[in-house]
Parts: structure tokens; sequence; C-alpha cells
């Protein structure tokens, strides 16, 4: 660690000057309905893709200053209500090992995926996560610091579903059916590599925590390719036992984060995944906001969930969006986002009009309460 690292402690941290973000994962009275979009810091940014340029991804993300500056570009062109950590679901299989890289054109690639059962033992089963993603720690701190308070810092990991298909597919896929095949053809090993997987991930996002990280997102991006049937046996058991896990440790050091569980497409498992022990459901766009709401019964604050693709609309069409989407699931314990991440392509201007007609929309709903 060098000397000005080493001077960047979790501690002393500015106060929290917005808390509405915090204060709707709880259900708790807003003035406004809080935003952010996930990949809010991407390659849509002229200053990101400038930042970003002739550096591997990779490298980018072992760099504390690098994610820091990365965290808070959006937030000087837009008044988002939180900021997510600059980081990528994949440091946690190079956690564990495996080598991965960021192909340009490819996405994330692994040169040695897991191919058979027997290949787990190549896997590092007890991680030094203070070791192997001190970078993602010292990350977190040095940009808590560096956000003055403004609003709160997520930190995030992938969920070991996820994780595992990236590990055997060792990139991404259309059909998953390498993946797919270990839970056919080897349930015990699937079973084997998900709880070590639950295991790293659980101390991962503790030290996030310890970092400086003020909410948790566990990203279940694969939850999709999934039924019903699988998705309860492989993915979710996972999910509730890293928040179980997670919060358990949290109480007895007297401390409470709201967790966010994004399991995309995973429509036919919203009324579990709200009984899964997170403060926040997001939603992908293929849900309807007020059968959510329905189906979800208050138990629980949500999150999401405009189709992306409409930020390719005109601001006068995306403020008529996110107006319906605002009643269909009103202004209380709900969280305005993206079904998923921003693209590449789309125009800054549109992602301030999206946060803009959040923040207006709501507070005249609210008014009028
Ligand atoms: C599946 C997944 C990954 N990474 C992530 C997920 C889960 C969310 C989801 O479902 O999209 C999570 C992630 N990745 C990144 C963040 C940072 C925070 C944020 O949302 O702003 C987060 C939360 C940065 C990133 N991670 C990546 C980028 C773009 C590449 C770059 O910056 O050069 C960013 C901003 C790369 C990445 N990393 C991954 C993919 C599929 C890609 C895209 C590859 C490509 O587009 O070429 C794996």
């Amino acid at each position: 660690m060098s000397k000005q690292e080493n001077l960047i402690l979790p501690k002393d941290f500015p106060q929290l000057k917005n808390d509405t973000f915090l204060r709707a994962a709880r259900g708790e009275e807003i003035e406004h309905v809080p935003v952010w979009c996930m990949r809010q810091a991407g390659r849509y940014l002229p200053e990101f893709r400038e930042s970003r340029a002739g550096k591997d991804f990779f490298e980018t993300c072992q760099s504390p200053e690098a994610c820091c500056e990365l965290t808070l570009q959006p937030l000087r062109r837009f008044p988002f209500d939180a900021a997510i950590i600059f980081s990528d679901i994949l440091v946690v299989p190079q956690a564990m090992g495996m080598d991965v890289q960021m192909v340009a054109g490819k996405g994330p690639t692994f040169p040695e995926p897991l191919k058979e059962p027997e290949d787990l033992q190549r896997l590092q089963v007890k991680v030094d996560t203070a070791k192997e993603l001190g970078y993602v720690f010292r990350a977190i701190t040095l940009t808590r610091h560096k956000i003055e308070g403004k609003v709160p810092l997520i930190g995030f990991s992938g969920a070991p579903w996820t994780l595992m298909s990236y590990m055997i597919e060792g990139g991404g896929s259309n059909t998953h059916s390498k993946a797919k095949r270990w839970l056919y053809q080897h349930p015990e090993a699937s079973h084997m590599l998900l709880k070590m997987l639950t295991d790293v991930i659980v101390e991962y996002l503790l030290g996030q925590v310890a970092a400086g990280a003020q909410a948790l997102q566990v990203f279940e991006s694969h939850a999709g390719i999934l039924g019903p049937a699988e998705f309860k046996e492989f993915s979710l058991p996972y999910l509730r036992d890293i928040a179980r896990r997670v919060k358990d440790k949290l109480k007895e050091a007297g401390q409470d984060v709201p967790m966010i569980v994004f399991a995309k497409d995973a429509h036919y498992a919203l009324e579990e995944l709200s009984q899964s022990n997170y403060e926040v459901v997001g939603l992908d766009w293929t849900i309807d906001p007020l059968s959510a709401r329905e189906r979800t019964g208050g138990k629980v604050s949500l999150q999401g969930n405009m189709d992306p693709c409409a930020l390719y609309a005109p601001k006068e069409r995306i403020s008529d969006i996110v107006k319906k989407m605002l009643e269909g699931f009103g202004t209380r314990g709900y969280i305005a986002n993206l079904g998923h991440g921003v693209y590449p392509d789309m125009t800054p201007e549109n992602i301030g009009a999206f946060v803009e007609a959040v923040h207006q929309h709501s507070k005249q709903m609210i008014k009028q309460i």
C-alpha cells in the first residue's frame, strides 16, 4: 500500500447531506422519489471514455483513484440520489484464482473457464478478501471521502449463479447451455461451487461496508435464463443466505445497511424475492409497476424499472413514461432506476431528462397526498 493510501482510512466520513435514497429503501417518508441509474458511470459519458482510453479495464478497477474519479463523474452532471462504486462483478472469480480479461468488442473473457467438476480444485476456497479485493475496499473508502456526503455510496457484488455461469461459459452467452448443463448433469458440484461463491461474497460485502459502503446491491443478472424450479434450487437459497449472513454480522456490529436484490428477468419469482431478507427488490422493465406492487404486498421497497431504450425517446416522451411509472409504483418505498444499465450510445442529455422527470413529477405527487 502506498503512503498516501495509508492515510485514507474508513472513518471520519463527511456527514451525509441527502439521505433520500436510504429513506426510500427503508420505506420512510421522502420529499421526492430518489433516482440513480445502473451503469451511470459508463461509456455514454465522453469524460468516462477519455479517462478509460487506452487503459486495461481490470487495471482501472484496481486503481482506487481511477474508480473514485469514474464514480464521481456522473454526479457532476446529474442530481442523482446515489452513487455506485465503479468496479465489476467479475473481480470475485479473479480473487478465487481465475484469469478474466476484458476484450474490446467481445466483453469479459475467461481464457480457461471451468469445464468439469474436477476444475473446482483450481479455485481458491478460502479467499482473503482484504488481500485479494483490498483495492475495491480502498476505492470505496477514498470515494466515500471524496463524495463529501453529497449522496450515499452503493457497494455491490454479482450473485452466485451469475458468477458461476460466467466462470463456466467463459464469457457472455445466448443460451448459457454450458453452465446450465452443470445444473442438470452435476447438481452436487454446482451446489458446491455456489456455496464457495456465497462464502466469498458474504465476506466481500462485509468488507465493502467496513470500507464505507452505505447500501449493497446483489446482481443476479442471469436469473432469467433459469426457470422457476431451477431458480428456487440454484439461485434463491444463496441470495437469501447472503442477505441473512451479511445482516446478522452487521447487526452484531450495530450497523444497518439496506440491501437490494436485482434478479433480472425473474418475474416468476417476485413473491419469493420479496421475502428474501432484502429491503429492496430491483425490477427489470418486463414487470408492470402496479402488479409488482400487488405481488410484493408492500413488504419491500421496489427499484426500477424504465426500459433503458426509452432513453432514446424525445425528452417529453421520457417525462410521460416516467410519470406513468411513478403512478404505477407510487412514491413511497420506491427508488426510480432503469430496468438494466445505460447503453454506451445513449445521450447524456436524456439521462438528465430522466432524472429531472423523476424529481419533478414525484415532488408534485407527494404535494398532492
Ligand atoms: C453482468 C455484469 C458485468 N458487470 C456488472 C454486471 C451486472 C450488471 C449487469 O447485469 O449489467 C456490474 C457492473 N459493471 C460496472 C459497474 C459499475 C457501476 C455502475 O453501474 O455504474 C457495475 C455495477 C462497470 C462496467 N463494467 C463494464 C463496463 C464497460 C466497459 C468499459 O468501461 O470499458 C463498465 C462501465 C464491462 C462489463 N462487465 C460485465 C459486462 C457484461 C461488461 C460489458 C462488456 C462490454 O460492454 O464490452 C460483467
